[in-house]
């Protein structure tokens, strides 16, 4: 496996900002089957402007239950049973995503935060092109543009993703997996969110591209100043690209802190077993990752916030 690492050593990764994007308190969310399964509880959580917060935990911990409900894509048998979530824009208004109505919804979803789907690959329409899907998403949300300017944002967001512009008139199944991915996070950055949720969006990708693609969002977050929810089992690769990352178990945030301070000194039996179960962290790779890859400015030394 190529080691070098996915962060690029003269970026801003070490912000760490004060100001918030988001605020979960207390979310609790119910899928009521018999019996009812409580797959995200009590769970707060803030999320930094321009942060990447891992997200991690293993199958079943309610990581997918949590980003769905953040963009109220929660379906029933989920509900959410208590809780407020905030999103702090970037104007000063705080906007309830709980209290939004349906029409509220249509414009916060894609506008404010978007959300790059687990098997992305299959999440575009099969029977349309690039173009027609990128121009349907522009228009919804911004029906005054002239079709110039439709097309130069297409082509524009499809560089910033480094896909050629010539694939606008290309059908997913034309596209390669991970140019695929790269569509979608093209798609999700479209209307410059100031909130992405990835959801695994690099699982089904080999190394390699798996790996081009994390140094594309890095790049993207640095250039553009998005928060990146990034969820994954997989805590060695957070431990990488997250400023921060929460654990969940069962359900529950168990521990919440800078990436390197849980890499070091994580403080939850849970974050530790979980550390545990990558054998090559204590190795050569466990090494790398945290030596000489990310330079951790003072201030991020603060200390872990336990249970959020
Ligand atoms: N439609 C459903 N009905 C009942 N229980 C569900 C439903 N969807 C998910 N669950 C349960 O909710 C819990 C959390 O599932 P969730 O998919 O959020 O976990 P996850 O951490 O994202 O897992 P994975 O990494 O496998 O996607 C699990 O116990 C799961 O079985």
């Amino acid at each position: 496996m190529n080691l070098t690492s996915v962060r690029d050593k003269s970026s801003d990764s070490g912000r760490h900002r004060a100001d918030t994007v988001l605020t979960i308190e207390n979310l609790t969310v119910v899928y009521e089957v018999e019996p009812p399964v409580t797959a995200v509880r009590d769970a707060s959580l803030t999320l930094h402007r321009g942060e990447i917060l891992g997200l991690a935990g293993e199958s079943g911990c309610g990581k997918t239950t949590l980003a769905y409900a953040v963009n109220r894509l929660h379906r029933p048998p989920a509900r959410i049973a208590s809780g407020r979530i905030t999103f702090h824009d970037r104007d000063g208004d705080d906007i309830d995503v709980l209290a939004l109505t349906d029409a509220g919804l249509r414009a916060f979803r894609w506008e404010k935060l978007s959300m790059v789907f687990q098997g992305a690959m299959n999440a575009l329409n099969p029977v349309t092109t690039v173009r027609a899907q990128l121009r349907d998403t522009l228009l919804a949300h911004r029906p005054g543009l002239s079709r110039a300017e439709v097309r130069e944002r297409s082509r524009e967001v499809l560089r910033r993703v480094d896909v050629d512009p010539a694939r606008l008139g290309s059908f997913p199944h034309e596209l390669s997996g991970g140019m695929r991915q790269r569509v979608m996070i093209a798609m999700a950055m479209l209307l410059e969110p100031q909130i992405m949720i990835m959801d695994e969006p690099t699982t089904a990708l080999d190394v390699v591209v798996q790996r081009e693609l994390l140094r594309e969002i890095i790049r993207l977050r640095d250039a553009l100043d998005f928060a990146v929810v990034f969820i994954t089992h997989d805590l060695p690769l957070l431990l990488e690209i997250s400023d921060r990352i929460a654990v969940m178990l069962a359900g529950e945030i168990v521990e919440l802190g800078p990436a390197d301070q849980m890499y070091r000194k994580a403080r939850h039996p849970y974050t530790r077993k979980l550390l545990e179960s990558f054998p090559s962290l204590s190795g050569a790779r466990g090494g790398f990752i945290r030596t000489g890859v990310v330079d951790v400015p003072a201030s991020r030394d603060v200390p872990i916030e336990e249970g959020a």
